[in-house]
């Protein structure tokens, strides 16, 4: 990172997302402000959202333009679901496209975006072929980069997941990302989505979940990041 200060928003749709990362911070200067003295011009600042695309949407754009404390670069953390069942739980991916896959409407041959429907137009910005891309790539060890869903439902029917599966072939889903990337596209800020993959999307079963390997994992590779933004 460059000498002038920095200001990151780390954005979580829960708090034990987030909480292995801010407990390795060196200081807290409020609750939800942090200093480390590892990265000596840079405020982290916390956002809990809630689960879920509108949540995420409100509380993330209420913050942004609040005008006291500028964002220079915003950072969505959390878990998420892998399409392929040959990709690792505790993976760590870095998300560079983005779709919305619930809005729409459904009819009795299928699902209508928002997008067929000509409602929205999918080259309008932040959209590109009906897809949110992110520019700031992060060339990393260990850091793949990947297509995700983003759905209010989580797919969890053999059913539901066939359709999200053939809807968009993306290799992850989460609740928040795209609602992340829509806001701060708009607001023209950097913003990367860095997420462990916790679970592959198949029929419900939170027995096959690894959250603790999937949360230790995403702090490892959070500060990793950290690591990787000093030196350019
Ligand atoms: O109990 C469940 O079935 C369940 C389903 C989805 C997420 C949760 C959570 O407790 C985690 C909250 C957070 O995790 C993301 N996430 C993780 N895995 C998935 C997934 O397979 N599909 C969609 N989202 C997932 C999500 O962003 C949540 O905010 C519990």
């Amino acid at each position: 990172m460059n000498k002038k200060s920095k200001h990151i928003l780390l954005v979580a749709a829960t708090k034990f997302e987030i909480e292995r990362i801010t407990q390795k911070f060196t200081h807290s200067e409020t609750p939800n402000h942090f200093r480390d003295s590892r990265y000596p011009n840079t405020l982290f600042e916390t956002l809990i959202t809630g689960v879920g695309i509108h949540p995420t949407i409100y509380q993330l754009t209420k913050r942004v333009m609040s005008p006291c404390e500028p964002v220079d670069l915003i950072i969505n953390l959390g878990i998420a679901g892998a399409f392929d069942m040959n990709r690792a739980l505790g993976e760590t991916v870095q998300v560079v496209k983005q779709q919305f896959v619930d809005w729409g409407v459904a009819d009795s041959k299928g699902f209508l975006s928002v997008f067929d429907l000509q409602f929205q137009n999918p080259n309008q910005p932040p959209f590109s072929e009906a897809t949110i891309t992110n520019p700031l790539t992060i060339e990393m060890k260990n850091l793949s980069q990947v297509s995700s869903i983003t759905s209010n439902t989580s797919h969890g029917s053999i059913e539901s997941i066939q359709i999200a599966k053939t809807q968009a072939h993306a290799d992850i889903e989460s609740m928040e990302g795209a609602a992340v990337a829509f806001v701060a596209k708009q607001e023209s800020i950097d913003y990367i989505e860095m997420r462990t993959i916790s679970n592959h999307v198949e029929p419900r079963d939170r027995s096959k979940w690894n959250i603790p390997l999937a949360l230790d994992n995403l702090c490892t590779s959070f500060f990793q990041l950290l690591e990787h933004y000093k030196q350019i």
